[in-house]
């Protein structure tokens, strides 16, 4: 009984006897195993795939190595390749092409993981502040079209829902009416603060609350920048340059400013927004880009704008006389919109050599006509 449960089979059962006279020759199984790897070739076949790994090691590490020495003074977050950019008609003109002063280093990658080719990257969180105004809303129309989600706080003081009432109804669009003075927490990558009047006749109807909305409204969005590690980037002013004594302006000229003057609220509020931006990035590590930006003109323009753009169009048309203020003298640089909107997508896709994390840039063209010339113009056309 007990025999019949430990074996079941119908084989002979094999008895082996354990203290065999015969001790086992190890040698044996080594000769074994040399003659099984020299059959059939096995040995060749092994060395080819160890040579083959080998070489693709050495490939890979290569290929990456080139890719890195671009790397050396930058590390990126961006979600976009500069094609992305070109593609979705950023640099679109010669124009905005001789706006980008600053060169770029070689870097344009991103460091948000290899993506493999053919697949579309994931869209970032953008907010941006005054996005309902002027040249906000061009700017979200690029964002949108780049398939970013973004969200448009605005306080309607001078932006008009009107302007991006287009994307209502877009899932990757919200419009918040909120006032950049009081906090605000959002979850997002990049912050592009436009939020302020940016006419004389409009910073200079309250200029306390210009001043608070430059000089708190800028804290609080670098705190957020700082919180949640988004990218910042502020649209400041050629009017930190005051009454310039250098022409043209360069980034590194530090202006001829009136502290006590009537447009101060603006152009010492954009100054001490600058400020804190350096200061952000400096002591909390926040990546921080400012554009500088010049008369702008275009499509969405206010004709109660009050600058001398509207003011020379809307009085071309009425076919009434153009008021020149002062003698005339002053000299002005202008741009279209779309041509300025490519500035901020580019400060802050591109890393600048000038500093390590931070490109102030000054967005106008070249070339600049004194407002007699301006009006004479305007008078032709
Ligand atoms: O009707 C007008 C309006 C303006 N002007 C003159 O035209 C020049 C341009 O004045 P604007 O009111 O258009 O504005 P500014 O160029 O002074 O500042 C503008 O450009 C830079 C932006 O950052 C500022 O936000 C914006 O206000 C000034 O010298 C002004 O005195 C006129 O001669 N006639």
């Amino acid at each position: 009984m007990g025999s019949e449960l430990t074996y079941r089979g119908h084989e002979p059962q094999t008895t082996s006897d354990p203290y065999s006279p015969k001790p086992n020759k190890p040698w044996l199984s080594v000769t074994r195993f040399i003659r099984y790897i020299l059959r059939e070739q096995r040995l060749l076949f092994t060395f080819l795939g160890i040579f083959i790994g080998a070489l693709c090691i050495i490939l890979i590490s290569t290929f990456s190595n080139n890719n890195n020495s671009h790397d050396i003074n930058i590390k990126y977050r961006d979600s976009y390749s500069v094609s992305d950019v070109i593609n979705s008609d950023i640099i679109n003109s010669g124009r905005a092409r001789g706006l980008v002063r600053a060169r770029p280093v070689l870097d344009f990658s991103s460091s948000g993981g290899k993506i493999p080719l053919g697949l579309k990257r994931k869209g970032l969180r953008i907010v941006v502040t005054g996005g309902a105004g002027f040249v906000g809303s061009h700017l979200v129309d690029r964002l949108i079209a780049r398939g970013d989600s973004v969200i448009v706080v605005d306080n309607f003081f001078t932006g008009n829902k009107d302007n991006v009432q287009h994307h209502f109804g877009n899932p990757r669009f919200e419009l918040i009416r909120h006032d950049v003075v009081e906090p605000l927490l959002l979850e997002v990558d990049q912050i592009y603060h436009l939020a302020c009047p940016a006419s004389p006749v409009h910073y200079k109807h309250n200029p306390v609350k210009t001043i608070k909305t430059n000089v708190v409204g800028t804290l609080n969005m670098l705190g957020l920048a700082k919180r949640v590690g988004a990218r910042f980037l502020l649209t400041s002013t050629s009017e930190v340059y005051g009454d310039p004594l250098q022409h043209p302006q360069v980034e590194t000229y530090w202006g001829n400013v009136n502290p006590i003057g009537v447009r101060s609220c603006y152009d010492e509020g954009k100054r001490t927004a600058e400020t804190l931006a350096m200061d952000y990035h400096r002591g909390a590590g926040v990546e921080v880009r400012i554009a500088r930006i010049f008369n702008t003109y275009g499509p969405r323009m206010c004709i109660d704008d009050g600058r001398v753009v509207s003011n020379f169009v809307a009085q071309a048309l009425r076919k009434e006389p153009l008021t020149v203020y002062g003698d005339g003298k002053q000299t002005r640089s202008f741009q279209f919109v779309s041509d300025l909107v490519s500035i901020p997508l580019l400060c802050i896709l591109y890393k600048f050599v000038v500093t390590c994390l931070l490109e102030i840039s000054n967005c106008c063209l070249d070339f600049k006509f004194s407002m007699r010339v301006w009006s004479f113009l305007f008078g032709i056309i």
